[in-house]
């Protein structure tokens, strides 16, 4: 087997390198480059491993044939374009936890810089003023901090200025009030927070709710004399306003570490006085970027070389141990669904998936997402498990996931239905030995039937001669049968043939099947 390629392309621990090798990759580290070269690059990579650099755009991402998965060593993703991502079926994953308390350690650090003036103090100092009466500080105990953004960093952030004294007011919409209680802070609307806060400090994700959240109309409502500290995402905080407060005095100090555009080299705030920033350096300590370098390879090379998932954002999790089990699952879910998928003509509104029995005591969200692959590759040569969810989505297709752990007929059993405007049409499958897909029931009709390859399903009504008739017409047109599978609703009813063919089945010979007498349906189905 040819080894995955991944393509290292912003600066990382040499520990990512050498974890994809020990774990089965090839790796080239080529950072620095700018988009074109990168776009011009990418085609040849399995995976792209970045921190905030790299920016993974449409454009790239339509270079990016053999692409299957972007590892993000550190938390933020808006830099990654996970629409497209997923659209195209590459699964994007980031290291939720690796650089959290670095970060926090960060906004803790700016806050005592901008309490007690620290950068400005020391380049005085050195340049020989010693300008002791100019500094006058401020205490941070009993003072109270405003976090916007109580998740993992600001969850961190808390504890350490609770430790300092400090009182803790949160703003953030899912934070529950046990969970305020547990992390010992008070919870607040916005309007509260900016109204009592001496710092304030932002925590949260980029996104259409946070963008601006500190705007010119949000800074007005904070109490003269506030400071502000951001080491989450420029575009938080309105960049033009924070300068406009500092200029008037009302907001005595403002540090960034993150900008509205980054690199940022030139800025209005620049050289304000009670402005401090650094470049982006929240997570960058040795142990921070230990830790998300190890856990970026390790993540991403278990994805190439096992098929487990972890930390993904557009995919449901599945580990090592899991996947092999799952597998053969995977497997027979995304034939039955292609089954489904290519025997139904009708729009279908809903889809529904059934696992019993052993099927049941697995994690779901993969076998669904493979029964969507099946189902829809029908109308996209490209869906894959990634982007099926997302695609069943956009169409407006329900998914509903059903569980029943007892045994039916079989140990294991996947069920997948459909509503057409005929009416709800199922089919099922289980394992054999554990590994074989098989289809054991079509449209309420019993069968035993492997799915693979060229097949022709043909539905007719159950008459003598039939059989004959039929391996006949394919004898006449040089098609050699591998299996052949049969069941009937009840003896003279309907019947349904499954058979599975050497060779194409074109459609003159299709046009044959259907003029037999007693036929109601022929259609030629691949898997
Ligand atoms: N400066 C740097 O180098 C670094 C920056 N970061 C950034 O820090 C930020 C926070 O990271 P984590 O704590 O790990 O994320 P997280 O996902 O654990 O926490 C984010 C919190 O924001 C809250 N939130 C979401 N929408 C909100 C809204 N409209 N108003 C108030 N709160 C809202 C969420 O409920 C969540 O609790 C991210 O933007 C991340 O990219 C992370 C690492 C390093
Ligand atoms: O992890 C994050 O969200 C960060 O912002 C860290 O960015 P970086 O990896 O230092 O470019």
């Amino acid at each position: 087997m040819t080894k995955p390629k991944v393509l290292i392309s912003d600066k990382m621990d040499p520990n990512a390198a050498r974890i994809f090798e020990e774990m089965g990759c090839d790796v080239d580290v080529i950072t620095g480059e700018n988009p074109e070269q990168q776009i011009a690059r990418i085609g040849e990579y399995d995976g792209l491993a970045i921190r905030s650099s790299t920016k993974v755009t449409k454009e790239m991402l339509a270079a990016a044939k053999n692409l299957k998965v972007i590892g993000r060593a550190g938390i933020g993703v808006d830099n990654v374009d996970i629409p497209a991502a997923s659209a195209q079926g590459v699964v994007v994953m980031n290291t939720p936890f690796g650089n959290s308390i670095t970060t926090a350690e960060h906004a803790i650090a700016l806050m005592f810089a901008l309490a007690r003036q620290l950068p400005e103090a020391n380049a005085q100092t050195q340049a020989g003023t010693w300008p002791k009466n100019g500094f006058m500080g401020v205490e941070v105990t009993g003072k109270t901090l405003g976090l916007i953004g109580a998740g993992n960093i600001g969850s961190i952030v808390a504890s350490r200025a609770l430790g300092l004294r400090m009182k803790v007011v949160a703003f953030d919409p899912f934070l529950t009030p046990e969970r305020a209680v547990e992390m010992g802070v008070e919870k607040a609307d916005l309007e509260t927070l900016l109204a009592k806060a001496d710092f304030i400090t932002l925590h949260t994700p980029l996104t259409d709710q946070t963008r601006n959240i500190l705007s010119a109309e949000n800074l007005a409502k904070t109490k003269k004399g506030v400071r502000i500290i951001n080491c989450a995402r420029g575009g938080l905080v309105d960049e033009a306003a924070l300068k406009a407060g500092l200029d008037s005095g009302h907001i005595a100090g403002a540090a960034l570490d993150v900008f509205q555009t980054e690199p940022a080299k030139d800025s209005p705030l620049f050289g304000t006085p009670n402005f401090i920033c650094t470049p982006h350096l929240g997570a960058s300590t040795t142990e921070a970027q230990v830790n998300v370098a190890l856990q970026v390879a390790e993540q991403m090379a278990d994805y190439l070389v096992n098929g487990g998932v972890t930390n993904a954002l557009n995919m449901p999790s599945l580990s090592a141990e899991e996947a092999p089990k799952l597998k053969p699952y995977m497997k027979l879910a995304e034939v039955l669904g292609s089954m489904v998928g290519q025997l139904t003509v009708d729009s279908v509104p809903r889809i529904s998936i059934h696992v019993e029995g052993a099927a049941a005591e697995l994690n779901q969200k993969p076998i669904t997402a493979a029964v969507l692959a099946g189902f829809l590759r029908v109308q996209s040569a490209t869906v894959n498990m990634v982007n099926a969810p997302f695609l069943a989505k956009e169409r407006g297709l329900e998914v509903r996931e059903v569980k029943t752990e007892r045994e039916g007929d079989y140990h294991t059993l996947i069920r997948v239905s459909v509503k057409t405007e005929a009416g709800e049409r199922s089919v099922a499958g289980t394992l054999f030995n554990n590994v074989e897909p098989r289809l054991v029931e079509m449209f309420g009709i019993k069968v035993e039937a492997e799915l693979d390859g060229s097949m022709l399903y043909i539905v007719n009504e159950d008459a003598p001669g039939f059989i004959g008739r039929i391996g006949t017409l394919l004898g006449e047109n040089a098609i050699n049968i591998g299996t052949f599978n049969l069941g009937r609703r009840a003896a003279g009813g309907e019947a349904v043939l499954l058979l599975s063919v050497d060779g194409d089945l074109s459609a003159g010979l299709l046009e044959q099947a259907r003029a037999l007498p007693g036929v109601k349906t022929v259609k030629a189905l691949t898997f």
